[in-house]
């Protein structure tokens, strides 16, 4: 993405005050703790957000796909709009979804299946697309692996049973899964411009169970805390951060929050970020668990398929509170 052509396009893309606090008090969870089940539901409880560390998953594939991302983003445009547009899978850049929302962005959305690796991605590596792919696919399978760790410590902590009873979901050969790399190139003609930073990603919550996020060491991410105020996590590059999903919170009761967040691009440095989008099978019934209800206690929302919702939230703007429409009592906030 040129600087000076996506420019031309700022006007459509929002821009955002700076000053915003850091969160200092992010939950940091070792994997290695005894405490850490605990530790995970009270920051999904009160964040639906929290950082790993001691994660397991080896420096060097993390390091080797960010390296093939920025081979990738570095490629010529005309180059990348080979691999795109996303369908939804594919090179995107400043449109996000096909309802209207843009944002400082370029991402490659892949499937998670190694099978399925989209045949536009691999165009663009005609010279040796099977470095990309195996780069994608080693990531892939470790942040899986912690993903089920992280779920199942998760259930342990909400006393779920069986323990498997979120992770088998993500384990399932027909989860509903996707993977994201983005890249936000540093805009600092327009903060001279005007003092304020572009959005990058705005704000939204992700659909799926959860999502397992890593960046390079430039900040940007924001989330919101449950009174509204929106705080910065400082960037770790060698830490993951997990977002609860609004999956997560519908199979809890709404015990566990999805986390609004968004990203601001950095007038300075640009931004590498990949995610990991834990999704159940599209036929899964998207119900609060029955070992986490009590005798009296019903759903606070109207029966529904992982492909209803998902079917409903790609209908919908980034912004949007997509659980609303499957409320039993729309709430007012979020
Ligand atoms: C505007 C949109 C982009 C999105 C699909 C949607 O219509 C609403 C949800 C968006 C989101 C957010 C989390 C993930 O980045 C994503 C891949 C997802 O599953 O839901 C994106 C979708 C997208 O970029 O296509
Ligand atoms: O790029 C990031 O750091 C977060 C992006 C995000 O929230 C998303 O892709 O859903
Ligand atoms: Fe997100």
């Amino acid at each position: 993405m040129v600087v000076q052509s996506a420019l031309t396009h700022c006007s459509s893309i929002k821009t955002c005050n700076k000053p915003v606090t850091d969160f200092t008090s992010i939950p940091v969870i070792n994997l290695g703790d005894p405490e850490s089940k605990f530790l995970m539901v009270k920051a999904c409880e009160e964040y639906g957000f929290f950082k790993v560390v001691n994660h397991r998953v080896p420096m060097e594939f993390i390091t080797r796909l960010e390296s093939e991302a920025l081979g990738f983003f570095n490629l010529s445009q005309s180059e990348k709009d080979k691999a795109g547009p996303p369908d939804p899978f594919g090179y995107g850049s400043k449109r996000i979804g096909s309802n209207g929302d843009v944002g400082w962005i370029e991402y490659l959305l892949l499937n998670t299946n190694p099978q399925v690796l989209s045949l536009k991605t691999l165009t663009v590596f005609r010279e040796n697309p099977e470095i990309f792919r195996s780069a994608v696919n080693d990531y892939i399978q470790a942040v899986k692996t912690m993903a089920y760790e992280v779920l199942e410590l998760i259930a342990d902590g909400l006393k779920i049973e069986p323990r498997d009873a979120l992770s088998k979901l993500l384990r399932d050969e027909n989860s509903d899964s996707c993977f994201r790399l983005n890249h936000y190139p540093p805009c600092p003609e327009l903060e001279a411009l005007s003092g304020r930073n572009l959005v990058g990603f705005g704000e939204h919550t992700d659909p799926q169970i959860i999502s397992v996020l890593r960046s390079n060491n430039t900040s940007g991410l924001q989330i919101c805390l449950k009174e509204g105020t929106w705080v910065s996590v400082p960037p770790d590059e060698t830490s993951f951060f997990i977002n609860v999903g609004d999956a997560l919170q519908v199979m809890t009761n709404g015990r566990l929050r999805s986390v609004k967040h968004r990203v601001l691009a950095n007038t300075q440095k640009s931004r590498v970020s990949m995610i990991y989008f834990g999704g159940p099978p599209l036929s899964e019934k998207i119900v609060p668990l029955t070992s986490l209800m009590g005798k009296q206690e019903e759903s606070l929302y109207k029966e529904f398929t992982w492909s209803e919702y998902k079917t409903s939230a790609y209908k919908s703007r980034l912004a949007d509170h997509r659980l609303g429409l499957f409320e039993k009592t729309p709430s007012t906030n979020q």
